[in-house]
């Protein structure tokens, strides 16, 4: 057979083939992310890096580098076509609660939820919030809005209400509270504690509001970060309600802080992201219920990201 010049532009087959495979494969991405996930993204980067190995002829260096450049790319093509997938998924419908309830308490109403959100979800959140991010306000009756970190040191981020996955998880928190129409929620909130940041202890309600927040869920998105003991979890951060006097059994210490030495008292819920705690705000004649005083208690390592989902009375104005 002929020698080949080394600059040859004819491929072998299976090169061509690969060539082929290059230029479909961001639609090949976006089909694999709808069909198997992440699971799916991760199984075609690997081959897609794998390819550029040694057969390319460049210097070990070079290919480390393109590599390197490669994988960052595909990691944003991969994570923009997750999150695109998954717009488009809950776009067409919203998918079936996988969630589980526990009562805690029935005076007050407290409800634990495990899995309210699942992985795909917290991560679609907590890009979308990213670029959203300004200090935590605190909010005086229903004038908002003042910045006092000595009463509140954390970042949020309003959630805009036209992304479909979000309007899912608004979805899912009206049906929760017996179909209730969309409206009478407030706008979804990510707020995001670094080390020292926390919540004093507060109400959600206020005396007087005349479309008072009946009900709150705080929903834990990240707890991370952390450098000591429990894996890489953050520290501190306990959503805590520190009149709490009833007693519980042992097995709700899988979601409580059973040694917590904060002196603060009560009951302190740890952060464990995909997880929920739903209160009632108010007694059934509208009167805030005094048992509900809670705080974000102070992240002592690493970051904690939650979301708060606010409940009001009547529907508000658009
Ligand atoms: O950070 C927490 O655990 C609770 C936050 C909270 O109560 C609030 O944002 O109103
Ligand atoms: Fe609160």
């Amino acid at each position: 057979m002929a020698p080949q010049p080394a600059d040859s532009k004819i491929s072998p087959p299976s090169s061509r083939l690969w060539s082929l495979f290059r230029v479909f494969a961001p639609t090949i991405i976006a089909l694999a992310s709808i069909r198997w996930g992440s699971q799916g993204l991760v199984i075609l980067e690997s081959v897609l890096s794998s390819r550029n190995g040694p057969s390319t002829g460049l210097p070990a260096g070079t290919i480390q580098a393109q590599m390197a450049t490669k994988s960052a790319d595909l990691a944003v093509v991969s994570s923009m076509t997750t999150m695109d997938a998954l717009r488009t998924r809950y776009a067409a419908s919203c998918p079936d609660h996988q969630f589980r309830t526990s009562i805690f308490s029935s005076d007050p109403v407290i409800i634990y939820i495990e899995n309210y959100l699942s992985p795909q979800e917290i991560e679609y959140l907590l890009q979308v919030a990213t670029p959203l991010y300004q200090k935590s306000p605190v909010s005086q009756g229903k004038r908002l809005k003042t910045y006092n970190a000595e009463i509140r040191s954390s970042m949020s981020a309003v959630l805009g209400t036209s992304d479909p996955v979000v309007r899912c998880i608004e979805q899912r928190s009206v049906d929760f509270q017996g179909f209730m129409p969309l409206r009478h929620l407030e706008d979804l909130q990510v707020v995001k504690y670094g080390i020292s940041d926390h919540f004093r202890p507060h109400f959600d309600w206020f005396g007087g509001d005349a479309n008072p927040r009946i009900s709150s869920f705080f929903v834990y998105l990240a707890c991370d970060g952390g450098r000591t003991g429990d894996g890489e979890m953050c520290k501190g951060g306990a959503t805590q309600f520190p009149d709490y006097r009833g007693r519980f059994p042992a097995r709700w210490c899988r979601f409580i802080d059973c040694h917590d030495d904060s002196g603060v008292g009560g009951v302190a819920f740890r952060p464990i992201p995909g997880n929920a705690i739903f209160w009632a705000n108010l007694y059934p004649n509208g009167t805030g219920h005094p048992g509900v005083w809670h705080a974000g208690m102070p992240v002592r390592e690493g970051r904690k990201v939650g979301m708060n989902i606010l409940t009001r009375r009547d529907v508000l104005d658009s």
